[in-house]
């Protein structure tokens, strides 16, 4: 039986549950919930390639160079536009952990972020509840799309404090959403390390504390009610599966969806620059490299396939890219107003 998921790609029910890979390539569920999340590479960097990978990554490296290094590139490319910045969460701004609860970012982070979005425009957009993720960022100002998207917030205009509800797509899928994350939870009880996140208008199932030889299993549980519920969809993230409504949107769509809110899709001179480290960014590098406008910066210790053009390792190279970012800002301020 052939199930189809996000964008037509296809789920075979088989022994071993068979979905199709970035690349078109068929491969088990397991294998793809592994490969979306491999070990850190310690050593090996980028910049220094030492292991028996190097080929494969100085390759990939050429592809999508450094944001760092190609900085001064991407600023004079910048020159005159004005910069959105849009920002996934997990394992971009915050580092990847086992306990998803207490997935914070760091004091410093937070304040180069607070820096950020006081120079340029700024979304936060994550497959989080968008009220999770704003108590953990903590900041006014932002633009927060949580939900992959499907429940977008954004400062109002008379309290920069308060937030406003911008987009809500999906309500009608609340109850859904509820019975669903109900029914995984007690499913799942029996598996030692599974917990379900209910992420208000999807859910996420977590495998990372779940031994591998139950991933499988914890898998198969998943299809099974997801074989119940026609209106929800599943994809997969970094040692997660994720059950959202199967309407058509996604995080490229909530990207779009603020540049028009902005009054500035239209507008040759912005430049959106988006960062973000899981599958579900692709939609989002996607729209940037179709419109033939912006940049998509993956987060990544390994080789993947990627529609972004730059990239970096890890959070802490985000916090330096955004840092990089700020001072070149208040430079080119500081040049204008000597002028
Ligand atoms: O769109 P994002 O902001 O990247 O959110 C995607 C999912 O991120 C979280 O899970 C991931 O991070 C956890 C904490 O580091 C980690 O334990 C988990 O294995 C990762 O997949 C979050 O918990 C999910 O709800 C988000 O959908």
């Amino acid at each position: 039986m052939k199930l189809t998921t996000k964008k037509g790609r296809r789920i075979i029910l088989s022994k071993n549950l068979l979905v199709e890979d970035a690349a078109g390539k068929m491969e088990t569920l397991v294998d793809s919930l592994r490969n979306l999340s491999p070990a850190r590479v310690r050593s090996s960097s980028f910049d220094e390639p030492v292991s028996e990978n190097d080929g494969q990554i100085s390759s990939w490296i050429a592809l999508h160079p450094s944001a760092l290094d190609m900085f001064d590139k991407i600023m004079s490319d910048a020159e005159g536009k004005q910069i959105i910045m849009f920002l996934d969460y997990d394992g971009t701004l915050s580092q990847i952990i086992e306990d998803h609860d207490n997935a914070y970012v760091t004091d410093e982070m937070r304040e180069v972020l607070k820096e950020v979005a006081l120079n340029f425009k700024t979304a936060i957009i994550s497959g989080r509840d968008t009220d999770k993720v704003q108590s953990f960022v903590k900041l006014t100002g932002i633009y927060y799309a949580g939900s992959h998207g499907l429940d977008i917030k954004g400062p109002t205009n008379i309290d920069q404090s308060d937030q406003e509800v911008m987009l809500q797509p999906a309500n009608d899928y609340l109850p859904m959403i509820d019975e669903v994350v109900n029914i995984l939870k007690e499913k799942t009880r029996s598996v030692p390390g599974a917990t379900v996140e209910h992420n208000k208008f999807c859910l996420t199932v977590h495998f990372r504390r779940v031994d591998e030889k139950g991933w499988t299993p914890l898998a198969e549980q998943v299809k099974s009610v997801l074989n119940d519920y026609p209106k929800l969809r599943m994809t997969e993230g970094r040692k997660v599966l994720e059950l959202r409504p199967s309407i058509k949107w996604d995080k490229g769509k909530a990207l779009e969806f603020l540049l028009n809110s902005f009054g500035i899709e239209e507008s040759k001179d912005v430049l959106p620059v988006y960062i973000g480290d899981d599958r579900t960014d692709e939609d989002a590098f996607k729209v940037l490299r179709e419109r033939g406008q912006g940049l998509g910066i993956v987060v990544s210790e390994t080789p993947k396939e990627t529609n972004a053009s730059y990239s970096l390792r890890d959070p802490s190279q985000v916090k330096e890219f955004l840092k990089r970012l700020v001072k070149w800002k208040k430079q080119t301020l500081g040049e204008e107003s000597d002028e």
